[in-house]
């Protein structure tokens, strides 16, 4: 069972034991733990009991450090498929949706009774909260649940937090799903609500260079964007695997989270990760994006997309305070969104570069683009093509004939049609 010390972690740990950059996750203020199904549970299904124990005795050791602990647990569909009697394919198959909705329904009860039950005994008190898709696609709900979040970790609580599968979760098909599992959920949750530290825990020592149980696989121990990893086969009751955490990881570090994943069968990880100990494969954190662009880059689903001129992508990518896009900027837009949708927005080579909130649907941005367009060929600002084809309709109309005014004198009336923000997600490799 693990013992961990009450007081500075850091005096538990010798100095050479502390690599300087795992520092700032043993400052960290606010830290989240997620545990997989693999930790919570054994592998017939059964509750880990032990390291369930385990796992809140270093939960109480953290918050006696006077930290603030957020806990993310998966364990509910498997837990209740025990409960339900149905098969063990029912949690692997994507396919038995409803099935497995049944299973998170039956067994969050057994994951928060028993949670529940060990906080008590230790001194603690822990709160529910099961969050949906919606929760980080709305910014209100978003905001909401950071400040609930933020009233109970004030008042000593740790919230354990888990996915709503029984009315949203078991979709993996869904296009709209911002999380496809707990770890993005953690993730986008730890960059939210502002915490330092993440801690991925899951049934393997860290991320290696190839399946754990290939020969020559190595353990990554800081992860960069360059670094080569051959995924394997998830755990048998998983739902994310390996590439799901490294692109959770990933998006937490972009938030500004010092995040490492490793084992959450060492009893001991959570107080060495916050420790600094070099356990597990650390992904170090970029500096911390405003919240608004934390939101827009990593917790909404893009319902559309915008291509702009380069002189628009200069200015927002050289401005650090948002920017806001014209009608003249655009280049084409993409899809049917609606008023207020978030949308990518790519250069003229489409690479997607930042992300913004439009402020009217596509139809009517279509619209206002046309309006604009139509402006300038009547104050003769001819495009290229439009000159080329006047001066071969007449052979007599050339430059500059017809009284355009250059960008600096015109009058026009500019509406935004984007209230953009860089920080935007690159494509690809990069996104999360
Ligand atoms: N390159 C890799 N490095 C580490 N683990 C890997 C790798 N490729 C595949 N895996 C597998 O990923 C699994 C962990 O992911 P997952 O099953 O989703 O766990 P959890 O239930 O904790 O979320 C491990 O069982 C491991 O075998
Ligand atoms: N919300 C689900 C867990 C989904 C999930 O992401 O599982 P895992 O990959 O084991 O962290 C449950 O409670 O069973």
């Amino acid at each position: 069972m693990a013992g961990f010390p009450v007081g500075s972690a850091r005096a538990w740990l010798s100095d050479t034991d502390v690599v300087p950059e795992r520092m700032p996750l043993s400052n960290a203020k606010r830290v989240v733990v997620k545990v997989g199904t693999a930790v919570v549970s054994n592998s017939d299904g059964t509750l880990a009991l032990s390291r369930l124990g385990a796992l809140v005795e270093q939960l109480r050791g953290l918050k006696d450090q006077g930290r603030q602990v957020i806990l993310v647990s998966s364990g509910a569909v498997g837990l209740g498929r025990l409960r339900l009697g149905l098969a063990k394919d029912v949690v692997a198959n994507p396919a038995n949706v409803i099935d497995r909705q049944a299973c998170a329904a039956a067994g969050q009860g057994i994951l928060m009774s028993t949670y529940d039950m060990l906080f008590q005994r230790l001194g603690l008190t822990c709160a529910q909260v099961l969050i949906t898709q919606g929760d980080f696609l709305s910014r209100q709900r978003y905001s909401y649940l950071t400040d609930t979040l933020d009233r109970l970790t004030s008042l000593g609580v740790i919230p354990i937090i888990n996915e709503n599968d029984v009315v949203t979760g078991c979709h993996e098909l869904d296009t709209q799903r911002v999380f496809s599992d707990n770890d993005k959920l953690s993730a986008l949750l730890a960059a939210g609500s502002d915490a330092d530290g993440l801690a991925l825990l899951t049934d393997v020592e860290a991320v290696f260079t190839k399946p754990p149980d290939q020969e020559g696989a190595e353990r990554i121990k800081v992860y960069n964007s360059l670094t080569a990893v051959e995924i394997g086969e998830k755990s048998s009751m998983g739902r994310g695997g390996m590439a799901s955490k490294i692109g959770a990881a990933r998006v937490a570090a972009l938030g500004g989270v010092h995040t490492v994943v490793a084992s959450g069968y060492d009893l001991d990880n959570i107080a060495k990760v916050f420790a600094g100990a070099d356990v597990g494969t650390l992904f170090p954190a970029s500096a911390r994006p405003n919240k608004r662009q934390r939101w827009l880059t990593f917790a909404t689903v893009s319902e559309g997309k915008i291509r702009v001129k380069a002189a628009a992508k200069d200015r927002l990518i050289s401005s650090s305070a948002a920017q806001a896009l014209l009608a003249n900027d655009l280049v084409n837009i993409y899809g049917d969104f609606p008023d207020r949708a978030v949308v990518t927005v790519e250069d003229q080579d489409g690479v997607e570069f930042a992300r913004g909130m439009v402020q009217m649907s596509a139809d009517n941005m279509r619209k206002e683009v046309q309006v604009r367009r139509d402006e300038r060929t009547r104050r003769g600002e001819w495009s290229g093509r439009a000159k080329w084809r006047r001066e071969k309709g007449n052979g007599r109309e050339k430059e500059g004939e017809h009284g355009g005014q250059g960008e600096g004198g015109r009058k026009e009336e500019r509406r935004q049609v984007v209230a953009g923000e860089k920080g935007g997600r690159r494509r690809g490799k990069d996104q999360g």
